[in-house]
């Protein structure tokens, strides 16, 4: 009966070492368990019927009383900014703390206000006392495509608690919270991605990095010289020419939207899991955006047509106490489509634009055919992992990385 009995103790730390915390409560979602792969009889799809609207909660779950829930107006620029700082001081860093992800203000804005947003979906949580910024969760309208169904989901990305107020257990309120808002707009499925396993991937895909700057990548850290190399034969492996090689290699324009949407929802449905993406959708997320996104295209000189195209975005990490560099300049491989040009030299063509506007590295997941050009182009594998994942929604049996053609930011 004694409460604190010893075995009681032990047990109590056995629960929680063997199912983690965010197990229990990724046990409770309609999500695919761990228990069920493997299980053929659970049909692919959706996990639960959509609730009818009006039995959805209709107010906000509770927060622990010192905090209160925020809407962040995107628009504004104070709160962009409150957004920003919360980001570039708590947000994701690489295992050993060397860098810290630095999101900019406009790639934020962009990132958060595609065709159809919704403010309600930007989620902040501040200190009733001090009105401070503390957490943050957002998702996103998106129409994905699952083989051969098209799914309104929300895209949920950007969750971020406060350094101060980890292991408060806030981000398993702030999803079911964001979770009852995207009900609210009869939207019952999502993507996401971790860079830990929860119940259950889709896939796993592996980063991989090709360096561009590789003095100073190794000055910083992120890379460490070859076994019997000189820092001179290193700068000279990943040398790249000054311009790209492609005849009618440009920067994408506003009037190529019709063209680059043919030739990317074509190319996209070869892949599993895919966005659909429209005319509205590609000129969001694909025109270039100064800063936020580069995209160029392949215009064949003797016929006019579109036939290529390259895309990658930038996300710069702040390097975390290195006395030479504060800043280091990603390129990260957004959406890539070969239809003529051979992959391998269309991607050698975007490495070397990325060098010329000065990124350090250029970054790709082995997502859709990126496998084919990785190591010929002297990609080395990172050490993170991206795991994605679908809310409500079950695959059978998880996708090989090349099966899957949705990069989220
Ligand atoms: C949809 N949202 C995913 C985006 C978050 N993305 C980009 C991300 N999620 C987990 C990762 F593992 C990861 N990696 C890029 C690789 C890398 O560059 N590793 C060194 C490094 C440099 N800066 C940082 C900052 C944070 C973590 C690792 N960092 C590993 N990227």
């Amino acid at each position: 009966k004694d409460d604190s009995s010893l075995e009681t103790i032990v047990r109590k730390i056995q629960d929680s070492m063997t199912l983690s915390k965010k197990h229990k409560f990724w046990e409770t979602q309609p999500v695919g368990q761990f228990k069920d792969i493997g299980d053929t009889s659970l049909p692919e799809g959706l996990i639960e019927p959509p609730t009818p609207l009006f039995e959805v909660k209709q107010e906000p779950y509770n927060l622990p009383s010192p905090y209160e829930w925020t809407t962040c107006d995107m628009d504004s620029e104070d709160t962009c900014t409150e957004v920003y700082n919360l980001l570039k001081n708590n947000y994701v860093e690489d295992d050993e703390n060397m860098f810290r992800f630095n999101y900019s203000k406009e790639f934020l804005s962009w990132a958060l206000r595609p065709p159809g947003y919704y403010k309600s979906w930007h989620i902040g949580v501040r200190a009733k006392a001090s009105k401070k910024l503390v957490a943050f969760i957002t998702g996103i309208p998106a129409r994905i495509r699952v083989r051969d169904e098209v799914v309104r989901m929300a895209e949920i990305n950007f969750l971020c608690v406060h350094k101060k107020l980890r292991s408060k257990r806030l981000a398993p309120v702030m999803i079911k919270e964001v979770t009852r808002r995207v009900h609210l707009e009869n939207i019952w499925q999502a993507a996401y991605t971790a860079g830990v396993v929860l119940p259950t991937p889709i896939t796993t895909c592996q980063y991989w990095h090709r360096s561009l700057n590789p003095k100073k990548l190794i000055d910083v850290g992120f890379s460490r010289l070859g076994p019997r190399m000189t820092m001179s034969r290193t700068i000279k492996l990943y040398k790249l020419p000054d311009s790209p090689a492609t005849p009618g290699f440009r920067k994408m324009e506003l009037r190529d939207v019709p063209a680059v949407t043919r030739l990317l929802r074509n190319y996209l449905s070869q892949f599993v899991v895919s966005p659909d993406f429209d005319e509205n959708d590609v000129e969001h997320w694909l025109l270039p955006t100064e800063g936020v996104v580069d995209s160029y295209l392949v215009e064949s000189p003797e016929t006019n047509d579109v036939t290529d195209f390259c895309s990658f975005y930038t996300l710069p990490s702040s390097i975390l106490g290195n006395q030479n560099y504060s800043i280091l300049k990603a390129a990260y491989s957004y959406y890539n489509v070969s239809t003529k040009t051979p992959l391998l030299q269309l991607m050698n063509d975007a490495l070397i634009v990325a060098k010329q506007k000065d990124f350090d590295v250029f970054n790709a997941l082995d997502v859709m055919r990126n496998e084919s050009f990785l190591k010929e182009l002297k990609f080395g594998p990172g050490d993170g992992q991206l795991h994605y994942y679908l809310y409500n929604y079950r695959i059978r049996n998880a996708l090989s990385p090349s099966e899957l053609g949705l990069v989220l930011l």
